[in-house]
């Protein structure tokens, strides 16, 4: 691999000076080294958070906020919770939360504290990601959670009185959900002195972290904790990992990963790999090329798996199991391997420098030409935090490797040090109902750790006052304002819902809804692309892809839900069972608002008109004369084709809505649904209006 290769030369960096009135605390801990840690505790003992134990507790006791940066793999994510527990903070009914940006981080660091603490998960150790909640009201202490559903708690509980400490983790990814809580976080602080904050950050960012919980400004009575923040920097690494970059741009970083696999495995001694793709299109295609190319040089003993956030449970497990002796296993994987995961046997990372990266432009000038009002998710390079969380993946167990398909120059001189914060570039619908239902009418002016723009909180406005969410004096309407935001969905989807009862097909709409909160009802088509476009054939629907569903649905419960119909028919037995149980939370849920549940049997264009009612903003024309698909939004005239996994791919009918947007070469609509444009004005006449609607008569 040497030809190829370059070593790299960066050191790492640490906060110890003291500036602008924060304190920046440091002190000095070796790495640890040496393999086989004779017990749990001295392996909790040897990790570099430990040397700052007292410290932290010290913080936590005296600054209402503390923040933590941290190395990744010092043992920040694991070992604060326990500490602070062990050290009371869990006393007295009190709880302690851990914020993640992933699902998959919360529950595999919930399984790994549970491990360490000797409890079982659900007890004294719980978790709760959205539609599955392994906690216990009497028993858990320590909590595990999306920073989502934090958000969803303030619902019911808006100072968070349970908790003693709240520790937000991976705050330097900048997600909308962390933003807002951040944002939220604050205000509850000044209403309950008695709350701790951590904030927990890889990176520099701290000190912006810091400038936004200093509360100097409004500074309160002198009891009680310090309210200026703290940072704590947090010395020293897991094991050493040698980064490694190529010597020149490579033009393709799908085969340039696939090559690297190889080549480890051709030349490095035993230890699992880790690579990081952007999306499950690359990763089943870079696990189809390994394993060919495996096959075709027979080359021995790999185990290629992918890792994506849609992917079934029982395969996410086959990442977390032992890697059988002799086998070396490969992860291909999303982001979502990227922070707060440690996979046992990985020593080799390779970075391919992409992620997918949500992207939305709201622009209002019409002459802008990157304007997208349509949130979609693209291929865009990583940040230099990013690509740091990435590497440290290996080197968490014993030392490692990391292989990035970048040049070194690059990595130094043009990656950017952070991303932009996700706040700044999402759609902000469910940012600002969550905002309005918890009583925050003043949206332009919260206290934002990074502001969104107007234009896009506008566009969010516009869209929940077409939607019916919100009044003229933008305040939730009563019911439906308030039950679009009580249903954990997106407000389109829960709007929808909410329509169908008066199209009375309440029970076919919350069935859709349950799939489109899942990643795919179908098998990843690895190698049997044909087997499974007929096998979608069986089900297709002409009026599109959420009859479809149905229609799998159906079949799904008429097969007494048996895992063998859904192998023969290239349905994912897991997401169906997933389906059924989001499906019957919906339905309690509903049954809770008052929604009257009600079958239409076989009247589609009554459910066809509900998803109308939540999508219209969504809706296309064909253009005409179009000889290749190409469709246009009514709303800003942005070209989409209809993708090919679509049940309407080729058929193109002249009006539809779609539920998503995926950009590879062009910008595909997925789920998409035909309608009649007479029911968008029904729907939406504030946001449409019937001129938008009439095709210009010049092109007809
Ligand atoms: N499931 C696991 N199996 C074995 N060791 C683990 C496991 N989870 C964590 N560890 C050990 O604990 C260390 C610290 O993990 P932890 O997630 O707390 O680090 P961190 O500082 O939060 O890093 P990051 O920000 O990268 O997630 C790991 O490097 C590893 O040595």
């Amino acid at each position: 691999m040497s030809r190829f290769w370059k070593p790299g030369t960066e050191k790492p960096r640490i906060i110890d000076d003291e500036e602008g009135g924060v304190l920046f605390y440091s002190a000095s801990a070796s790495s640890s080294s040496g393999y086989g840690f004779s017990s749990m505790e001295k392996q909790r003992q040897r990790l570099p958070v430990f040397k700052y134990r007292t410290a932290i507790l010290y913080l936590v006791e005296t600054r209402a906020t503390t923040i933590i940066v941290g190395e990744t793999g010092s043992g920040k994510t694991t070992q604060i919770p326990q500490y602070l527990k062990e050290a009371g903070w869990a006393e007295g009914g009190r709880m302690i939360a851990c914020t993640q940006p992933r699902r998959l981080a919360v529950q595999a660091v919930a399984s790994r504290v549970a491990e360490e603490m000797g409890v079982k998960l659900g007890e004294e150790v719980g978790y709760t990601i959205r539609f599955e909640d392994v906690t216990n009201n009497d028993l858990t202490r320590v909590k595990f959670l999306t920073d989502g559903v934090l958000l969803r708690e303030m619902m019911d509980d808006p100072l968070l009185s349970k908790y003693s400490v709240i520790m937000v983790d991976e705050a330097h990814e900048r997600s909308l959900s962390t933003d807002i809580l951040l944002g939220l976080l604050k205000k509850i602080q000044r209403r309950r002195p008695e709350l701790r904050l951590i904030i927990s950050s890889a990176t520099i960012e701290a000190k912006t972290m810091a400038a936004f919980f200093s509360t100097r400004r409004h500074r309160g009575p002198d009891n009680g904790p310090k309210k200026e923040p703290a940072i704590l920097s947090v010395e020293g690494r897991g094991f050493s990992v040698q980064i490694f970059y190529v010597e020149a741009p490579i033009p393709d970083y799908l085969r340039a990963a696939v090559s690297t696999v190889l080549s480890i495995h051709d030349q490095e001694p035993m230890g699992d790999i880790l690579v990081f793709l952007t999306g499950q299109d690359d990763i089943d295609a870079a696990v189809q090329l390994i394993t060919e190319e495996a096959q075709s040089s027979r080359k021995q003993g790999l185990i290629v798996l992918p890792l994506y956030s849609g992917l079934p449970r029982a395969d996410q497990d086959l990442i977390f199991s032992p890697t059988p002796r002799g086998k070396r296993k490969v992860v291909i994987s999303t982001n979502i391997a990227e922070t707060s995961l440690t996979l046992e046997g990985i020593v080799y990372v390779v970075d391919s420098g992409f992620s997918k990266q949500r992207f939305y432009n709201p622009g209002f000038d019409e002459h802008q030409s990157e304007i997208t009002d349509i949130e979609n998710l693209i291929v865009a390079p990583v940040s230099k935090a990013s690509a740091r969380q990435r590497t440290g993946r290996a080197g968490r167990i014993r030392p490692g490797k990391c292989y990035r398909l970048y040049t070194e120059e690059y990595f130094v001189k043009e990656m950017p040090a952070e991303g932009i914060p996700e706040m700044q570039r999402s759609n902000l619908v469910s940012c600002v109902i969550q905002l309005k239902a918890l009583g925050i009418d003043n949206i332009l002016g919260f206290d934002w750790p990074a502001s969104p723009s107007p234009e896009a909180l506008i566009r969010a406005l516009e869209v929940l006052y077409s939607l019916g969410v919100l009044d003229d004096d933008a305040k939730l309407t009563s019911p439906a304002g308030f039950q679009v935001a009580e249903i954990p969905l997106d407000p389109m989807i829960s709007k929808m819902v909410l329509a169908s009862v008066e199209f009375g097909c309440s029970e076919e709409v919350i069935t859709i809804a349950a799939v489109l909160s899942i990643q795919s009802v179908w098998f990843p088509g690895r190698g049997v692309q044909k087997e499974l476009d007929e096998a979608k054939l069986r089900f297709a629907a002409a009026e599109g892809d959420h009859v479809t569903f149905l229609n799998v649905y159906k079949g799904f419960l008429e097969s007494g839900k048996s895992s063998n119909w859904c192998h023969k028919n290239f349905v994912n037995y897991h997401a169906m069972k997933k389906v059924t149980e989001i499906r019957l939370q919906l339905r309690r849920i509903a049954q809770r608002l008052g929604i009257v549940l009600k079958s239409c049997e076989s009247d589609m264009q009554a459910v066809r008109k509900a998803i109308t009612a939540g999508f219209f903003a969504n809706a296309c024309r064909l253009e005409p004369f179009s000889h290749n698909g190409l469709y246009k939004t009514i709303r800003s005239s942005q070209e989409v084709y209809i993708h090919p996994s679509s049940v309407l791919f080729r058929v193109n009918p002249k009006w539809v809505v779609f539920h998503s947007i995926v950009s590879t070469d062009r910008q595909y609509m997925r789920n998409v649904i035909s309608i009649d444009p007479s029911w968008l004005t029904e729907a939406a006449p504030h946001f449409y209006q019937r001129q938008l609607l009439n095709p210009n008569p010049s092109q007809v």
